[in-house]
């Protein structure tokens, strides 16, 4: 598949053991767009830009996705600092996916890695250690992996969580960057406010989707209602799939 290639789903159910996460997600992002996804705890939103990076299985249903050709932004919350590596060796991570685990990295690639690091305000902290970084520090040092792997498709799962203001409009600025360069950004968010300013396309998930397209229309307060009503009354115990699709 070219790496300008769509996202599409159709019909993708997802679960955790039997337990299901989400369901009946069809449709497609398109190349080059700008999408939030957004919707209550436990919609299955992560769930949901695992299965497309490729790191959960896709239960039914199928996803076509530009594999190879995506950068993911883990949740803060499910990443463990507390290794002896420091912020240059994290952004040289970014390299690999070119470079391979076994080759030496090029001097142009550290040069790489240390420009980034000062694209993103951390000149000078390649050797500092990745657990003595403040939460908004480590996150722009994430944002510098992203930037080292180039890649035509990100994928942030709530990408500006934990940060400073300050530290959201440096890396919001690295988002709109990404996009004007045609790449296809997805970003799990929970701010709306920042959703209806900055992201033209939403999906909203209450484990199906209530509305997938233009932001104005999706986060109508209709379908805002509709999403918290549908994931109060969600059933965790549930069969993995209770209707036909
Ligand atoms: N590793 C796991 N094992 C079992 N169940 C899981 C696991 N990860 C998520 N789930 C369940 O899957 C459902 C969807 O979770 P997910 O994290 O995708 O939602 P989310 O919309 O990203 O939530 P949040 O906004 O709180 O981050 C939830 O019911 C959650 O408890």
């Amino acid at each position: 598949m070219s790496v300008n290639a769509p996202i599409t789903l159709s019909n993708v159910t997802l679960t955790h053991g039997r337990h299901p996460a989400v369901h009946h997600v069809s449709g497609v992002f398109a190349p080059g767009s700008l999408t939030a996804i957004a919707g209550p705890n436990g919609a299955g939103k992560s769930t949901l830009l695992r299965a497309i990076a490729g790191l959960h299985k896709v239960q039914e249903g199928c996803l076509h996705a530009p594999r190879g050709a995506m950068a993911l932004l883990p949740q803060a919350a499910a990443m463990d600092r507390q290794f002896p590596v420091s912020c240059l060796d994290v952004v040289q991570l970014g390299h690999w996916p070119r470079a391979g685990a076994f080759r030496a990295l090029r001097p142009a690639e550290r040069h790489q890695s240390e420009a980034a690091l000062a694209t993103v305000g951390l000149d000078g902290f390649g050797r500092r250690p990745v657990g003595s970084l403040s939460a908004g520090q480590f996150q722009r040092v994430l944002f510098a992996r992203l930037l080292v792997q180039d890649a035509p498709v990100i994928l942030l799962d709530e990408p500006f969580n934990a940060v400073d203001a300050r530290t959201a409009t440096d890396l919001l600025a690295l988002v709109r960057r990404w996009h004007g360069e045609g790449r296809t950004v997805l970003a799990v968010l929970h701010d709306l406010d920042l959703i209806r300013a900055e992201f033209p396309e939403t999906l909203l998930l209450a484990r199906e989707p209530v509305g997938w397209g233009p932001t104005a229309e999706v986060l109508s307060a209709a379908n805002r209602l509709r999403a918290r009503m549908m994931s109060e009354a969600w059933d965790e115990a549930a069969p993995a799939c209770d209707r036909a699709a």
